[in-house]
């Protein structure tokens, strides 16, 4: 089932004096499944941000759809993107973002607090979330007194609150030391095979080759994808760099 689907989305930044025109995402078509993994690759400016901010509600498409749950976020009025970003999508932060004023647990609950859930459920939830996440010694603590990746554990749980259709990372891993990233994106598998569809932008080959798909971006278009399909990570780790190298080749040639 398909969870996500972008058909031909442009995004064309103008200045303010109207005199220059960026076009970060020219055409982008794809689509994640429901329980997917699927990463995005791509060199500084080649409109990863861009895309996680149209996915995220942030900002406007200039032309094309994006469905999520066969709802077109696109044609939604501000405050009904505002609602259906809070149910339907859940964002992780390289700098993991919590507040330094509120407890683990209250960093986790914010989001229901702000959408009026039940909280008596959602501590239920929060248990399980925990459970997975290994973070049930940390509910008391404050994100200054946690490691990095324990604090990265607890914003995936506070994005996961609300059981959000997809979760959308962005370099998820990129401020933990290698022994802590290589936790949080196993951690990220063992989600995605709960069932939870996952879309991370990542600079790191290691970080995608966590994913079961990975699609390049370049000068805002998807110029090719690979699946993991049958491959080890290590298998799969060597073919995205040997794609990288194809493609920095091409570039050097075209240069
Ligand atoms: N608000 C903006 N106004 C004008 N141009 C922008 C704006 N945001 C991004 N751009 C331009 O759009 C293009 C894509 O930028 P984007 O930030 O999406 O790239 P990126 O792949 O995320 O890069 P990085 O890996 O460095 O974060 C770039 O040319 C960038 O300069």
């Amino acid at each position: 089932m398909t969870i996500l689907a972008l058909e031909n989305v442009h995004k064309v930044y103008t200045s303010r004096l109207k005199s220059q025109h960026t076009h970060a995402l020219d055409g982008v078509s794809m689509e994640l499944e429901k329980g997917e993994f699927v990463a995005i690759m791509g060199e500084s400016g080649s409109g990863k941000s861009t895309l996680l901010n149209l996915l995220a509600c942030f900002d406007d498409t200039s032309e094309g759809a994006i469905y999520i749950q066969d709802k077109n976020i696109v044609a939604m009025k501000e405050e009904e993107k505002a609602l259906y970003r809070r149910e339907h999508i859940g964002f992780v932060f390289q700098d993991f973002s919590l507040l330094d004023s509120l407890s683990a647990e209250d960093n986790i609950l914010l989001p229901c607090i702000l959408s009026q859930k039940d909280l008596k459920e959602k501590r239920k939830y929060l248990q399980k979330l925990c459970h997975t996440l290994h973070i049930e010694d940390l509910l008391k603590r404050f994100p200054y007194e946690l490691s990095g990746g324990q604090q990265q554990r607890v914003a995936i749980a506070r994005a996961l609150i609300n059981e959000p259709d997809i979760l959308l990372a962005d370099e998820p891993s990129g401020a933990l030391d290698s022994k802590s990233s290589m936790q949080l994106l196993e951690l990220l598998c063992a989600l995605q095979k709960q069932g939870q569809s996952i879309l991370m932008v990542t600079h790191s080959p290691l970080a995608a080759s966590y994913a079961q798909r990975v699609a390049f971006l370049k000068d805002g278009k998807i110029i090719q994808e690979i699946y993991s399909g049958e491959d080890n990570r290590e298998t799969f780790y060597n073919r995205i760099v040997h794609m990288l190298s194809v493609q920095e080749s091409r570039d050097l040639h075209e240069y």
